[in-house]
């Protein structure tokens, strides 16, 4: 069964791609926010989670923050690169990048649904290992006290 550390670390891993998201938007002249690709992206998670045997309305919930903490740090490195050039080229938004944050979505679900039907709970003891491995610099600690209250509302169907 997958432990909480490999779940957090799996959520983790999907919000590190955020930083190339929002390079290759920025040197596209594209928009971070995409409301089309967010009705997407939810669709597939509520797929997901009701084939793993996951309560659709709590997973949707949780992307939803997922996809706001993803924003909030394409903003703000954003921000950044209107004082600091790149030259480091982005991996590809459409034919790379895209594809592995719905495989990573399918993924967290995956274990979240192993980890909960084997008597998995979160609670705050979680709180310490979650802060520390969800570590990219542009979070800040609401951020991931948002992004830890709606992982602990995941519930089974
Ligand atoms: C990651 C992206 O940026 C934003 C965040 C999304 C996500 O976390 O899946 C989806 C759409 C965008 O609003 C993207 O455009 O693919």
């Amino acid at each position: 069964a997958p432990t909480p550390a490999e779940i957090f670390s799996t959520l983790n891993l999907r919000l590190s791609y955020m930083e190339d998201v929002a390079l290759y938007k920025a040197n596209n002249n594209k928009a971070i926010e995409d409301i089309q690709r967010e009705k997407l992206v939810i669709g597939k998670a509520s797929q997901s989670a009701e084939k793993v045997g996951l309560n659709k309305q709590s997973v949707v919930g949780f992307f939803q923050t997922q996809i706001s903490a993803a924003k909030a740090i394409q903003y703000r490195y954003r921000a950044d690169l209107l004082s600091q050039t790149e030259t480091e080229k982005p991996r590809d938004l459409k034919t790379v990048i895209r594809p592995a944050l719905i495989k990573l979505g399918k993924e967290i679900n995956a274990k979240l649904a192993q980890y909960l039907k084997d008597g998995g709970t979160f609670t705050a003891q979680d709180w310490a290992a979650f802060e520390t491995t969800i570590d990219s610099r542009y979070l800040k600690d609401t951020d991931k006290k948002a992004l830890f209250k709606a992982l602990t509302q995941i519930r089974l169907k």
